[in-house]
């Protein structure tokens, strides 16, 4: 279903059980999206850090950065970044995904996938320091991917959404208990995109 929500923004809710997400396909305009990706990519220092899974040590398919506004650490796959202070760029964007999802963000993780080689694997955004039930609100620059989703339980519920160059995807409720994601590889991607999920690390 798409409706109009107070900021005239055009939605859809997606209707999946056990899960609440709502995708903005045009929540930033083209030259806005445009203008955030060229300076993150240049400005942010992005690292590529080593995952441990199953006993053996990967460098992760991506790039990343960690921003937050308290020093709390995030620890994923084996990995634990410390937050550099939010910069003025990501507190504006910060506050316009403020205005749609009524909560207050403490932290926002970004990802670069520098083409389509670059990805990240089935996983639940379910770490114990975003608390139960938590709201993640990710934004896309750049290339088009495809963002897939999958019922932990109940293996026929699947779906994709191929995310847009200056979109905005939310998560909350129980879908982190309920569904995996994951942002496949894709041979056909020469270009880069950046993701920015914005969480909140309580202190
Ligand atoms: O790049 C994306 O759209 C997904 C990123 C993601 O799932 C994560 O960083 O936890
Ligand atoms: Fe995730």
């Amino acid at each position: 279903m798409e409706l109009f929500n107070s900021e005239d923004l055009l939605n859809t809710n997606l209707d999946l059980k056990d899960a609440d997400v709502i995708y903005f396909p045009a929540f930033l305009s083209p030259s806005a999206a445009t203008s955030y990706f060229k300076k993150l990519y240049a400005d942010t220092p992005w690292q590529q850090d080593d995952i441990k899974l199953f006993g053996k040590v990967y460098p992760q398919p991506r790039l990343t950065a960690l921003y937050g506004n308290n020093d709390r650490s995030y620890s994923y796959s084996g990995i634990v970044m410390n937050p550099m202070p939010f910069t003025p760029l990501l507190l504006e964007i910060k506050d316009k995904v403020e205005k749609v999802t009524d909560v207050k963000f403490t932290t926002v993780l970004l990802n670069l996938y520098r083409d389509g080689n670059d990805s990240n694997g089935w996983h639940s955004d379910d770490e114990k320091e975003l608390g139960q039930d938590p709201v993640i609100a990710s934004i896309s620059l750049g290339a088009k991917r495809r963002f897939q989703m999958r019922h932990k339980k109940d293996k026929s519920l699947r779906t994709n959404i191929e995310l847009e160059h200056g979109s905005l995807l939310i998560m909350k409720g129980s879908t982190q208990h309920y569904w995996q994601h994951q942002l496949p590889k894709s041979k056909r991607i020469t270009e880069p995109r950046i993701n920015l999920t914005f969480r909140i690390i309580a202190s």
